[in-house]
């Protein structure tokens, strides 16, 4: 017996409210300035709906011939202010590879028709299911596997199981910023919804390691891949030898001696991640005034918030990345000092500072840890201790002065990756505003060398920090080291803010080839920062020219950030439109 349903059962009844939409374009009745309609979850409410447009993927060819400004705001004009249609209506076999959220019937789950609110009634007679939203993944077990024609062609039947964890995946809602720390929350609660798991702790235990959750296991695959290489076997690296010689030493040290209390006054916990903890200081007998550490476990078998701990071979290219984005900042012709600055980093091992551990649950009770205490740590328990120089409070946090403070941090961020860009082809991948550091400065300019030149931007009292390579990419000494998303499927399906659309444009924009170098994901990272800086961030005096002028010039910018295709194009740009 046939149980597919009819070619129109994933019809609701907002679907069939849009279906006149032809006719009444032909005969005229639409107005041209319609909002979007797919423009209502909040990952694409904060979006420009000129962005979507110019970016779309319905018009590839289109995008990649757009050579000059003109063709481009051209494109922006037609497509950017058209009238509202659908994403399932204009992309009906390509729905699930597009880069923006799927999101139209989301919000669509339990609505019923006005009238009497009757429940709306299929074909069969039955009253209609809420509309499901389901996120294509690259599945790794058969269980979860269904391909995208036989999605776009007729329903497949579906077990319980089954359609119970794609609702929960179309309700993946993160909170904007620390993804991790939020995916977390949101694998707690649903998680174990889905699977009938009890403790919050059993989500991803390794004896559970099976089917899907294998996703999150490999989400810290880390690979450093040699271009030119010889052959596989001239390079058996010993990440752990890699490792000491980056931090200078022969052995591990001990955690204890090397960060005990007398060494250290003023400390507190600052920050945490889901890799590990951040603690400040300021250094006894040194000449600058604080440092933070991010210390963070690996090598063991235990989860650590959840996640399995690194291995030196995955921790190595944070490690690399780190100094040599530092060390530009020294650099005779391509120059930055926008990357955060690595004064040290060590390899230590043994029981976790009981002063730290104090600091720890200091934190924990006024700001809630969602970390585990540290003092689940053994003895043998090795940590990488990177000392870096305190860089403010992240760009969520901070109140700036007005917009144009705004439009400057705008400038230093875009020409910190450009310098990046050119030194090491590097992308970040992962600049949301917990991962840009801003404090107040004396300083009037903040310079960059890049292409051969000297670039002067005023500070405007503020300098700004990227912090965090944990997704980066670079190519440093004919190696690239980046991270492998491609099976990180709980992030391409989430949204909750523009920053959940980034990852799928960048994941499109490589195709999937995290390796690959691709200067445009800076850009969309910078169109990201730039639709934060219109209407994300704390702003203290609005009424002012200065502030009025300059979100003018952001909101400009914001309506052609997407068409540039490099941050160093986008530098380029807002230098000369200053
Ligand atoms: N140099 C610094 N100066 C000031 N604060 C910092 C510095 N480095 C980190 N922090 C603070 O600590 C927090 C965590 O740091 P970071 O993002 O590097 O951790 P992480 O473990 O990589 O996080 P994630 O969970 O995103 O992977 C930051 O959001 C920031 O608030």
């Amino acid at each position: 017996m046939d149980q597919t349903l009819p070619d129109d059962a994933w019809k609701d009844s907002f679907d069939r409210l849009l279906d006149p939409l032809p006719n009444l374009r032909e005969l005229n009745l639409i107005k041209k300035n319609v909002r979007k309609s797919f423009n209502m979850d909040s990952s694409v409410e904060n979006s420009n709906p000129n962005i979507l447009s110019v970016d779309d993927c319905s018009f590839p060819n289109a995008r990649n011939n757009l050579t000059n400004a003109g063709d481009k705001l051209s494109v922006i004009n037609k497509f950017g202010n058209s009238i509202s249609t659908p994403f399932a209506k204009r992309f009906p076999d390509n729905l699930f590879d597009c880069a923006l959220s799927p999101i139209g019937g989301m919000k669509l789950d339990g609505y019923l028709p006005k009238d009497n609110h009757k429940p709306d009634l299929g074909k069969l007679g039955q009253p209609r299911k809420s509309k499901q939203v389901y996120f294509r993944v690259n599945t790794i077990s058969p269980e979860t596997s269904i391909d995208s024609s036989s999605m776009s062609q007729s329903v497949p039947t579906l077990n319980a199981h089954q359609i119970s964890r794609r609702q929960a995946r179309s309700s993946l809602v993160l909170l904007p910023g620390k993804w991790r720390k939020s995916l977390r929350i949101w694998c707690r609660t649903n998680h174990n919804e889905i699977s009938g798991r009890t403790s919050p702790k059993q989500c991803l235990k390794p004896r559970d390691v099976k089917s899907d959750d294998l996703r999150v296991v490999r989400r810290n695959s880390r690979k450093s891949q040699y271009i030119n290489r010889i052959s596989e076997h001239d390079f058996q690296i010993n990440f752990e030898k890699e490792v000491l010689k980056y931090c200078g030493q022969s052995k591990p040290i001990k955690f204890s001696a090397a960060y005990a209390a007398a060494k250290m006054l003023n400390t507190c916990k600052i920050g945490e991640g889901v890799y590990g903890e951040v603690f400040k200081y300021t250094p006894k007998n040194k000449m600058v005034s604080s440092v933070v550490l991010k210390v963070l476990p690996i090598e063991g078998s235990s989860l650590v918030n959840e996640e399995a701990q690194k291995t030196f071979e995955q921790i190595l290219p944070e490690i690399i990345i780190s100094k040599e984005m530092s060390a530009l900042r020294t650099n005779q012709t391509t120059s930055t000092s926008g990357f955060v600055d690595l004064y040290n980093v060590n390899l230590v091992k043994g029981k976790y500072p009981k002063h730290l551990i104090r600091h720890w649950e200091d934190y924990d009770k006024e700001k809630d840890s969602e970390n585990d205490n540290p003092t689940m740590f053994s003895d043998n328990q090795l940590f990488i201790v990177l000392e870096l120089k305190f860089a403010g409070t992240d760009m969520s946090s901070f109140a700036f002065q007005n917009a144009e403070q705004g439009y400057f941090a705008m400038l230093q961020v875009t020409f910190t990756l450009a310098v990046g860009e050119e030194a090491f082809q590097f992308e970040h991948r992962d600049l949301h505003w917990g991962n840009i550091l801003i404090e107040k400065t004396m300083k009037k300019f903040i310079d960059f060398k890049l292409g051969g030149k000297q670039i002067s931007v005023a500070t405007k009292g503020i300098q700004t920090t990227i912090i965090d390579y944990t997704l980066s990419r670079v190519t440093v000494a004919e190696c690239c080291h980046y991270n492998d998303l491609s099976q990180d499927d709980d992030l391409f399906a989430a949204t909750g803010d523009y920053q959940y659309d980034i990852y799928r444009m960048m994941r499109d924009e490589l195709k999937n080839n995290w390796s690959a170098y691709s200067p445009k994901t800076n850009v969309q990272w910078l169109s990201y920062v730039n639709s934060k800086l219109i209407d994300g961030v704390k702003y203290n005096s609005i009424n002012t020219m200065a502030h009025k002028t300059y979100l003018r010039k952001l909101k400009a910018f914001n309506n052609i950030v997407l068409n540039f295709n490099s941050a160093g194009e986008c530098g380029q740009y807002l230098y000369n439109m200053n």
